[in-house]
């Protein structure tokens, strides 16, 4: 039995593989999965008692750890699959994607060539390296035309950049130390165990949940849908018989408009859930993704005729069978959003060259729905922060005396750093009012309940997205229960400057400050929408 080392097998497109070579019995899997906010175990807990199957958390770019694992489990060959791939997210923060694309694959590639170079004979002419890459690296197509494997790269996004500089690597590892690598360039795949960041499954779960259905621009852009298990399928003959040092184009031979793909959606879950609604009334045309392809299309003949072969899911087989999915696993949904994505808007505007963490305000009315009503609990303030710009960079000013509401004027300040997903709070003051400045790096979902017996507002919820891309600052009056989550990908700031000492004079009192998050049952429950 062969032993295979997928990286990112807890993906998307990963564990679809994994669990397509464990269902073969051909092979034991080692994989390895740095479990970031797309690597879901929840996904793999039918293989966990497999006896051909073993997880490892780990980084690609830790080359030690790949060394090792590569000795220990005399590994026969490598699939790369670890990879951040969201555009949007790229967009966004596209310094995760170089880390983890470009500097990930060195480091693996690193650790293989040593490991490989190590080996006998045999295994050394039989050990594969697969690099699984994608159709954007070769840029944006016209009406027609499709990318074969000898388009030039032309790649427009971070993420296709960071794409496209892996696929390089791999390459000059095979030409320089004849490393035995395949990259492969796949279309668009859909199917179980998506991240429902991606076109399908973003617009199957908002369509379930009666939200606004984001379709970019003028919905027109192509994009060539291969449904993951033919995926999967073509990736484990390539592995066991493509040819070295090349690379094969892997596409589903479906072109669709993204507007007839969300009708395509928007019917089958009308249907499936028989609720009378027409889903596709909840489309939305939405500001565009900056720099977005046109159109994707793939020419796989050359896989064709050297491997035999073929797609075998079609579009209407594949879109109904992913809608029954997902509409059947709401707690594998569920399971997505710990990491603070619930299918808010992502990518950057252009315009600001602000380093927003990925929410671009226009776009938020599904995010949270009070977003653009005013918070009427008394005694909040919202004001939004100016930032004053020239060559030598940027000012905000984050609050003024004569400005601040009689008796919130500040006596000390902080600021403090909130890793991605984190939340901090719920908490309440007593006597002490906050005055908060959320002006970026990061975006934070703010929630405040009103906790005043005598307020008209008693019991009222309030969110709001604030910080890089919404810079606010807000005074929160005692007995306002407060709390921000981080949902970026990269850490944030929060600056406070309350009205009260903490701790008191020379910090000898008790702390003034109800920590909710302690108590069991709380009914200050960070959820949204
Ligand atoms: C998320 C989203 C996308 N779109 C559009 C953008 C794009 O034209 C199409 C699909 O968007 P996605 O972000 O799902 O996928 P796309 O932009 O085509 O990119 C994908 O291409 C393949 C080849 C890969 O390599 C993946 O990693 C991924 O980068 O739908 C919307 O209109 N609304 C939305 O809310």
């Amino acid at each position: 039995m062969r032993t295979i080392l997928i990286t990112g097998g807890a993906g998307f497109i990963g564990s679809n593989l994994v669990r397509q070579l464990i269902r073969t019995e051909q092979y034991r899997v080692i994989n390895v999965d740095k479990l970031t906010y797309a690597g879901n175990l929840f996904s793999l807990r039918d293989l966990e008692s497999s006896p051909n199957y073993t997880f490892v958390q780990g980084d690609i770019g830790d080359g030690m750890l790949m060394l090792d694992l590569l000795h220990r489990y005399e590994v026969d060959g490598v699939m790369n699959l670890a990879a951040e791939s969201h555009v949007d997210r790229s967009i966004g923060s596209p310094g995760d994607f170089v880390q983890t694309n470009v500097v990930g694959t060195y480091e693996l590639l690193e650790a293989t060539r040593e490991y490989w170079q190590s080996l006998p004979e045999d295994k050394s002419a039989s050990f594969r390296f697969i690099h699984i890459s994608t159709d954007e690296v070769f840029g944006s197509l016209g009406d027609e035309g499709a990318f074969t494997e000898s388009t030039p790269y032309s790649p427009n996004s971070p993420y296709s950049a960071s794409k496209a500089s892996s696929d390089h690597l791999v390459r000059a590892y095979h030409e320089t130390f004849a490393l035995p690598t395949i990259t492969t360039h796949c279309s668009n795949n859909y199917g179980p165990y998506q991240f429902p960041e991606k076109l399908i499954p973003l617009i199957i779960s908002k369509a379930a949940d009666g939200k606004p259905l984001p379709v970019y621009g003028t919905g027109l852009n192509v994009r060539d849908w291969l449904h993951v298990e033919d995926h999967c399928t073509a990736l484990r003959l390539i592995f066991e018989s493509g040819r070295v040092g090349t690379t094969y184009n892997i596409g589903g031979g479906t072109e669709k408009s993204n507007l007839d793909v969300v009708h395509s959606i928007c019917d089958t879950v009308d249907r499936l859930t028989s609720s009378g609604k027409k889903s596709s009334d909840q489309i939305e045309f939405v500001r565009d993704r900056p720099g977005h392809d046109f159109r994707y299309a793939i020419d796989s003949s050359k896989l064709s005729k050297e491997l035999g072969w073929h797609p075998s899911v079609s579009f209407a087989e594949g879109i109904e069978a992913t809608v029954k999915w997902y509409l059947s696993n709401q707690d594998w949904i569920e399971s997505t959003r710990k990491h603070g994505y619930e299918g808010q808007r992502l990518g950057i505007d252009r315009n600001d060259g602000d380093d927003a963490a990925v929410i671009t305000s226009s776009d938020m009315t599904d995010a949270a729905p009070n977003q653009n009503e005013d918070c009427t609990f008394e005694g909040v303030v919202f004001n939004k922060l100016g930032k004053y710009e020239d060559s030598r960079g940027w000012l905000i000013e984050l609050f003024r005396n004569d400005e601040v509401p009689a008796g919130n004027e500040p006596v000390m300040a902080y600021m403090s750093q909130t890793l991605p997903g984190v939340s901090r709070g719920p908490h309440e003051h007593v006597d002490q009012s906050d005055l908060f400045g959320f002006f970026g790096p990061g975006d934070f979902r703010l929630y405040l309940w009103d906790s005043r017996k005598d307020s008209p507002t008693f019991g009222q919820r309030f969110t709001r997205i604030v910080g890089a891309t919404n810079p606010q600052s807000v005074i929160v009056p005692p007995g306002v229960v407060h709390a921000y989550k981080n949902i970026s990908l990269h850490p944030g700031i929060v600056f406070n400057a309350p009205n009260r000492l903490y701790a008191g004079h020379g910090k000898q009192e008790p702390v003034d400050e109800i920590r909710h998050e302690e108590a069991d049952g709380s009914e200050y429950q960070l959820i949204d929408a």
